[in-house]
């Protein structure tokens, strides 16, 4: 018999087994491990993924697969086997990481359908609908306007309804080549052949002789002023072939990228990229922590690190934050590897995604720079992996499977046997530790390429701003450099740090504050819709005109939005121009890109933004960066809040003077004495991490300890802590006696769509067997997660406590 394993798309917590089915005799040439499949599950159909082979089966009656949704396998085997590691260290389901290396439209989307059942007897509407089929789309129902009642007395619509799988989405385009079939030699002996008045055929031939690679059928057609009939003569001799190629939707103007060759590098350059290389030309794997400063030239090391990779014949996988895979980054890219280069982010459309994954998946490209997931780029034989801003919690997924791209990064390297290169002005302080302890390869970077100090950075107190009577949300001291830098002809970055803030509704007369029905959260006002909106159920309501509370109608907005600074900034300095970015103005495609070419244009002074303007931009003629709000983030419940200030800081400081003007960078405050901004206006990263490794360790929190955060939530409050009670209780009772097991305690947002949320909190330094004893105890409450709606998140290692 031959038989397929196949890890089927049920999302069940305690399935995590394949099932076995029969490969009908049509695939048995065509099937290969890691290719999608539909197949019968119970009434259903649905998606798999063919792991394996076998001739032999424990069951009997096996079912057949319907059919196979991939040529090539869309999961390689190293990834088929990387989905498994992944899933036991994430405790997920091996469908779930699988779905999470694919390309979005290659996830399965079910549309619902009918199926007929044998001796059903029909209403007649009905039966005209399933004449001569045995299923029919649900949509084509409703567009009938067949009564409900009908379907199910005649269909039993509960039993019977299934999930179809539409096979996919994606709208390929094709496109018709045209190339010569034989050598020159032989065409020139064609043309002497040729009839005396074949004078276009004779021209084709000639232009093939002279250019034989392939080429677009139009461009041809346009280029040569011919017709398709004439080419179709010399395909009917033999001469030219003519096929159909998929073409790849191109979302980047590559006529725009500036051709750049490798510059010479720094002695600070050479020392650190000299193992690297060493590595590549070795096939060996290490883990290289790259800290220098910004504007060390980091960049330039990867790219230099990749031509060798190249030149090998091997592939590179890139990684940078979603938010710094800028326009910028990635003509930095391909203007190093051109087209050998493909980009994977979630500003592509899901189509342009596909294509640009196609190209890695059809070895295309080597290289590929990516947001998070571009980790799982299906490449097969990888010669270096970087992560750039390598402690950017947005490599943490915080949704299943749970993963850290760091943690994938390094196992894959030591698969293919390659270097993994981190690279950041702030490493993570879990990376940095690694790194003292010899675990990673530390290379440092002191000095800027274009050999000028680090921007001097001034911090104010906005307390003493207040007790001077300046109410503003600037300075006198930003005010002046801004106005300064503008009449120089130079420009700002300005920083509003926005994570932890929101503006929100708030009576002036008694302080009540809008909170959402459903979860415990302050209502977000939304200017544009003139709307209060819920961020965790996007849960609406128009702005009330009176207090709920009191009824007064003293109603006003609190804290600080791009859109509001931008008002106050254009009244204080009439003359500025302002460019703003932040979700709103980025939203719309290309947005991005037109915002940052008008600035570069030098078509505005200043460039405000959020957290997305921080990283990865280099103008020459920045000289002023401005940080309106440095603390917003101190005072979240989060042990990496001062952590992240300071990376913060550093990464925005790092805007100015890269070039040749010197810079300056302004940091505003309510907290001048918090160590995360003297010591992140001092550049001193040693001093820091030796600080906040000693608070770390004073509240084992990591890199001290391992962290494993249990979230519990259920309608029923106390339902929700007895839960996570037992839980507390079960963990007690098979760990070590050094593990601390914290609980239960309310989530921070303790309540969220109308659950109620708890959690515990496992702090290890050794527990071999804890994802197993978690797993185990998660098993225990299927039965009320099945049917009562309780619902357990574990998250190994998390970034967010909420
Ligand atoms: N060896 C070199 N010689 C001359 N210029 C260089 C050299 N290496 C890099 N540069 C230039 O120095 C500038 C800063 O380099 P790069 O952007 O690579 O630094 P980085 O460390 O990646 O910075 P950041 O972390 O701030 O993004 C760039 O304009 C780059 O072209
Ligand atoms: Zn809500
Ligand atoms: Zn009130």
């Amino acid at each position: 018999m031959n038989i397929a394993k196949v890890i089927v798309d049920v999302q069940a917590r305690s399935i995590n087994q394949t099932f076995d089915y029969l490969i009908p005799d049509r695939f048995l040439d065509v099937l290969q491990n890691g290719m999608r499949v539909i197949v019968p599950f119970g009434p259903r159909k649905i998606m798999g993924y063919v792991v394996g082979r076998v001739s032999e089966s424990a069951y009997d009656e096996l079912k057949e697969i319907i059919d196979i949704l991939d040529l090539t396998p869309a999961l390689t085997e190293e990834l088929l086997e990387l989905g498994k590691w992944l899933a036991d260290e994430t405790l997920s389901l091996y469908i779930t990481t699988y779905q999470a290396m694919l390309p979005q439209v290659l996830k399965s989307q079910y549309k619902k359908e009918l199926v007929r059942l044998t001796d059903a007897k029909l209403a007649d509407d009905l039966e005209v609908l399933f004449a001569g089929r045995d299923y029919v789309p649900y949509e084509e129902l409703n567009n009938r306007q067949i009564r409900y009642s009908h379907v199910q007395k005649a269909i039993q619509v509960g039993d019977i309804m299934i999930n179809y799988l539409v096979k996919s989405k994606i709208t390929k385009k094709y496109t018709t080549i045209v190339k010569p079939n034989k050598d020159a030699y032989l065409l020139e002996e064609a043309i002497q052949d040729l009839a005396k008045n074949a004078a276009k055929q004779r021209e084709i031939l000639t232009f093939f002789i002279e250019n034989p690679e392939a080429i677009e059928q139009t461009k041809l057609l346009k280029n040569l002023q011919t017709t398709q009939q004439t080419i179709k003569k010399l395909v009917d001799k033999g001469l030219l072939v003519s096929t159909r190629m998929e073409v790849f939707r191109n979302p980047y103007d590559d006529d725009q990228v500036v051709k750049t060759t490798a510059l010479k590098l720094t002695e600070q350059q050479e020392q650190a990229i000299s193992p690297i290389k060493r590595k590549i030309a070795e096939n060996q794997h290490d883990v290289f922590l790259l800290h220098g400063v910004t504007g060390s030239g980091k960049t330039e090391i990867y790219l230099q690190a990749i031509q060798d990779v190249i030149e090998k014949g091997q592939e590179a996988i890139v990684l940078v934050p979603e938010i710094s895979l800028t326009p910028q980054m990635v003509h930095r890219f391909k203007g190093r590897f051109g087209s050998n280069v493909a980009v994977l982010h979630s500003a592509l459309s899901s189509g342009e995604k596909y294509d640009e994954w196609r190209k890695v998946q059809r070895k295309e490209v080597q290289v590929v720079v990516g947001a998070r997931s571009a980790v799982f780029a299906p490449f097969e034989n990888i010669g270096i992996i970087i992560i750039d801003e390598e402690h950017e919690t947005s490599y943490k997924q915080e949704d299943q499977p749970r993963y850290h791209a760091r943690d994938v990064a390094i196992y894959r390297g030591e698969k293919h046997q390659c270097p993994v290169i981190l690279g950041s002005a702030t490493p993570a302080l879990e990376s940095y530790a690694r790194a003292q302890k010899g675990v990673y390869q530390l290379a440092t970077l002191t000095k800027r390429t274009n050999n000028k100090g680090m921007p001097d950075v001034q911090i104010v107190d906005m307390r003493k701003e207040l007790h001077a009577g300046n109410r503003t949300m600037f300075s006198r001291r930003l005010k002046k450099q801004i106005e300064q830098c503008i009449a120089k002809k130079e420009q700002v970055v300005l920083l509003l740090n926005r994570r932890g803030y929101s503006t929100f509704v708030m009576c002036r007369e008694c302080g009540h504050v809008k909170e959402c029905p459903h979860c415990d959260i302050a209502l977000t006002y939304h200017k544009n819709s003139n709307q209060l909106k819920c961020h965790y159920c996007s849960y609406e309501e128009s702005v009330p005109l009176h207090c709920p509370e009191c009824n007064s109608d003293l109603i006003r907005y609190f804290g600080t939005g791009t859109q509001r600074v931008e008002e106050a900034l254009t009244q204080l300095i009439p003359e500025a121009r302002v460019v703003r970015m932040d979700v709103d103005t980025t939203r719309r495609k290309g947005a991005h890109e037109k915002l940052l070419k008008q600035f570069a244009n030098q078509e505005a002074d200043i460039l405000l933004g959020t957290q997305m303007i921080a990283k990865g931009l280099d103008f020459e003629n920045v000289t002023l960066v401005g940080v309106l709000t440095a603390d917003s983030m101190l005072h979240l419940p989060d042990f990496r809040s001062s952590e992240k200030t300071f990376q913060l800081l550093t990464q925005v400081s790092g805007r100015a003077g890269r070039h040749e003007l010197p810079g300056e960078v302004i940091v505003q405050t309510y907290t001048p004495d918090h160590y995360s901004i003297e010591l992140a206006s001092t550049y001193d990263y040693a001093q820091f991490y030796r600080t906040e490794m000693n608070t770390r360790k004073t509240f084992q929190y990591p890199p001290y300890v391992f962290l494993a955060l249990l979230t519990v939530s259920h309608r029923n409050q106390v339902k929700a802590v007895q839960t996570t009670q037992k839980i507390v209780q079960l963990l007690l009772n098979h760990v070590n006696d050094k593990t601390v097991v914290l609980g239960p305690t309310p989530s921070p947002v303790t309540r969220m769509k109308d659950r109620y949320r708890y959690q515990c909190m496992v702090k290890y330094k050794q527990e071999p067997q804890l994802r197993n004893l978690i797993r185990k105890i998660v098993q225990q409450f299927d039965d009320d997660v099945r049917k009562d709606d309780l619902l357990i998140t574990v998250d190994m290692q998390p970034y967010q406590l909420m």
